[in-house]
């Protein structure tokens, strides 16, 4: 039994639904389909999730929300007219969208939440409905129905435990089971998403819950590529990932599989398959547990932005017992979460997503860290990108960092920071994010051409 996850680009319109049907069609595996809402027809389109985040904001601060609800109705009418559904789908879905307006306004998180989700709930109908007309006898299935219950953080939710035992029981449906993705159920009833893109992370939780020999997941392009293909020009596509590496890769910036939906694929060896809505024969990439390694020391380079590192420096740090602990609990009480902390004799550097900071709460964290700890120094750097090498491959091969270092180097790319764990599966650079186009150039150009 496969399941199988379309994301919002597979879709966007009628004419996507008929090729997600036919890849329904083409292998009776896929029993579990686990849907996003419609998302963007070209780059200049809008989510349907960013339509309702709009849509909710406006009705939480009152304001007219009239044209915001035809905006997010016109993406399903469309899609509808173009499957010649019945249009009693959409009188349904406008229902549903006043019911939320509505609701219960107070804890603003879950209300916006619930909006968010009906994206992709909405969706799910609609899809089984199609289905259903086109003679394949399909069910949505709702996460509640399901059992699919989360963690009590809107929009950051994680999956609990018991959930994968109730999602086992979804084997027994015969029909074709369409899931929304995305979304969960507090077990006090409330709902709550995962974070943004996190239709990926409930296909895999399925993988995980009711033993799936595969998760196929299907978007828009026809295979992870060794670098961002926004970046550079027609990269070269991987065929095998282990669990690590594309861990490690998603994590730093590929943004095609969600950094969270690995654990629970791994934690039962379940395979994910990366493939292509639009040209389905293409081979994909496959990730696994241990794959063949080759004589290619790097599989991908990845890079993301929007950070900043806070630099402190103490005369015989290293002899000061419990300091490490000290920083710690300066971050923990300031409830900010941090990604790195590089050390050296007398100084640590901490990295930080610079998203968890207001100005205020900046001042306040480098202002605590210097006088709790009577830091010789200490100074903030911001606009940080993180560039990101990764390969199973490096173990085995001596001078990659070498070889990164110099390519950067040559391209006039300041280092710094640098990063490499002892599992020597990545390495990590700092370096300015005004730079990090080229360097990944530059290091795309070092290791593939
Ligand atoms: N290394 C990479 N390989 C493939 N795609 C990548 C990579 N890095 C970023 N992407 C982007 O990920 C996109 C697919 O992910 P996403 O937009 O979330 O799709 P979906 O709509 O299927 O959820 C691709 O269109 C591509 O622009
Ligand atoms: N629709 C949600 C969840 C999701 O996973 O979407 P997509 O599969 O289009 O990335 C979002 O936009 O965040």
């Amino acid at each position: 039994m496969n399941v199988i996850k379309f994301g919002g680009s597979s879709l966007a319109s009628g004419e996507q639904l008929k090729k997600v049907l036919k890849i329904i069609l083409d292998d009776p595996n896929r029993k579990i389909v686990v849907v996003s809402a419609p998302g963007k027809r070209s780059s200049k389109d809008k989510k349907v999730t960013d339509l309702l985040i709009s849509l909710g904001t406006a009705a939480l601060q009152g304001q007219d929300i009239e044209e915001k609800i035809e905006k997010v109705l016109s993406r399903y009418r469309i899609i509808a007219e173009e499957l010649e559904l019945d249009s009693m789908i959409i009188k349904e879905i406008k229902a549903n969208l006043l019911l939320l307006v509505n609701g219960d306004k107070i804890a603003s998180d879950y209300y916006l939440d619930a909006f968010k989700a009906s994206g992709e709930d909405n969706n799910a109908k609609l899809i089984a409905a199609y289905f259903n007309k086109e003679g394949l006898p399909a069910r949505y299935v709702n996460p509640r129905e399901a059992g699919l219950y989360v963690t009590e953080e809107p929009g950051n939710a994680q999956i609990l435990a018991e959930s994968y035992t109730n999602l086992y029981e979804l084997r027994k449906i015969k029909e074709i089971i369409i899931f929304p993705g995305f979304f969960g159920y507090t077990k006090s009833g409330k709902i709550c998403t995962f974070s943004r893109g996190g239709s990926d992370i409930t296909g895999a939780i399925l993988a995980n819950g009711v033993q799936a020999s595969l998760y196929e997941n299907f978007t828009d392009v026809d295979a992870i590529y060794v670098a961002n293909p926004s970046v550079v020009t027609n990269p070269c596509g991987i065929k095998e990932l282990t669990y690590r590496e594309m861990r490690e890769l998603s994590y730093a910036g590929f943004s095609v599989l969600h950094d969270e939906a690995l654990y629970p694929a791994f934690k039962q060896g379940i395979p994910v398959q990366i493939k292509n809505t639009n040209n389905p024969k293409a081979p994909g990439t496959i990730i696994l547990k241990k794959r063949q390694l080759t004589n290619q020391e790097v599989v991908g380079i990845a890079s993301s932005n929007g950070f900043c590192s806070i630099y402190i420096e103490k005369y015989l740090m290293n002899r000061e017992i419990g300091f490490g602990r000290r920083v710690l609990e300066i971050l923990e009480d300031q409830k900010v979460s941090y990604e790195h902390m590089p050390s050296g004799i007398d100084d640590l550097t901490i990295i930080l997503r610079e998203n968890q900071l207001s100005t205020e709460g900046h001042h306040l964290l480098v202002s605590r860290l210097k006088n709790e700890l009577s830091a010789d120094s200490v100074v903030v750097e911001s606009n940080l990108a993180l560039i990101m090498i990764v390969g199973e491959g490096m173990r085995q091969n001596s001078g990659t960092m070498s070889k990164a270092a110099t390519a950067l180097t040559r391209n006039h790319i300041n280092i710094e920071m640098v990063n490499q764990g002892a599992s020597e599966v990545s390495f990590m650079f700092g370096i300015s994010a005004d730079q990090e186009e080229q360097a990944i150039k530059a290091l795309y150009h070092a290791f593939f051409e």
